[in-house]
């Protein structure tokens, strides 16, 4: 029994399907990256597996129970941050614990508030609010956030992409720091072959929409831990690179060869253009009425 089970997953809002026949299984401990283009439907699949939206049609099952709302054993981190603003570090991670772990005494519920900040390497900055922390602070209490809940699987939406290239190198680091520290499975969204390369098992990519669905598996088989200065030189990398990438650039290319409605152009070619313009005074509204009435009467 797979650990993640996602079993023809359909989801449409209202127009053609988002994501169409979406099959996907995760063993316990997996870190699975998901790469595709903008738009394709990323944020609509883990929104599935974090219980946010349901599927149209297909089930979405971990440890074999469907799926059918949000829960703390599922962790996420958002793009955005997704921070409260008048609450410090620690008061925006307690507000997490306190809803997860009501039974737990004040002294447990601040051991693991203090370990998840510690494992996020944000100790000195536990009293600043939000505003007082850069991209890449913030980023990481939402991390500590999602740890802090001890989840059974980590939902990873494209964490790092608004962050700057050296901020996301260094949390890129410690994301593989933490993962190899607790081996929690992770669904890592990105758009970023090489950042799913540093850090995932395996990478699945996503088709276009409408309609997208899951393409091959490619399984990563790059000792760990992986440093980024090696990669570029290890020829199982710039396989897997080139591989994956031409599997995405195939997908657009695909997309354009489908586009088969033609637009036919109206053929006007002016019959003098040494005429002078004529230009005509714009209708009243009561001219328009007389001139529609008069046209129709006259059809
Ligand atoms: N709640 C919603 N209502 C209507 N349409 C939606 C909704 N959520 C997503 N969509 C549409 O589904 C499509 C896929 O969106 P989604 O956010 O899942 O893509 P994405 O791959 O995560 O994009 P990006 O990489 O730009 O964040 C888009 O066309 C989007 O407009």
């Amino acid at each position: 029994m797979a650990f993640l089970e996602l079993t023809n997953v359909c989801k449409a809002f209202g127009g053609p399907p988002v994501l169409s026949n979406v099959n996907l299984t995760l063993e316990r401990g997996e870190f699975v990256a998901i790469v595709g283009y903008s738009g394709s439907g990323k944020t609509t699949l883990i929104s599935l597996i974090a219980g946010l939206t349901r599927p149209d049609t297909g089930t979405v099952k971990l440890n074999d129970l469907e799926i059918t709302a949000p829960g703390p054993d599922r962790g996420i981190v958002f793009q955005n941050y997704s921070l409260l603003p008048w609450l410090t570090v620690t008061e925006n991670i307690a507000l997490a614990v306190d809803q997860v772990f009501p039974n737990h005494a004040a002294e447990k519920r601040r051991h693991i508030i203090a370990t998840a900040i510690a494992t996020v390497n944000l100790t000195p900055a536990r009293d600043k609010f939000p505003r007082e922390l850069s991209g890449g602070m913030r980023q990481r209490v939402s991390v500590a956030r999602a740890l802090a809940m001890d989840p059974q699987i980590l939902l990873l939406d494209e964490p790092l992409s608004a962050l700057d290239a050296l901020t996301r190198a260094t949390l890129q680091d410690e994301f593989e720091r933490i993962w190899a520290k607790d081996k929690k499975t992770v669904v890592l969204i990105t758009n970023d072959v090489d950042e799913a390369l540093l850090l995932a098992d395996r990478i699945i990519p996503l088709t276009p929409g409408p309609g997208a669905t899951l393409g091959p598996s490619f399984p990563v088989s790059l000792d760990r831990p992986r440093d980024r200065k090696a990669l570029n030189h290890d020829p199982e990398f710039k396989r897997l690179r080139a591989l994956i990438t031409n599997e995405l650039l195939g997908y657009n290319e695909r997309r354009k060869a489908t586009v088969k409605q033609k637009l036919i152009l109206p053929d006007i070619l002016p019959e003098n253009l040494d005429l002078p313009r004529v230009t005509r005074r714009p209708l009243r509204l009561s001219e328009i009425k007389e001139e529609t009435i008069a046209v129709a009467s006259s059809q």
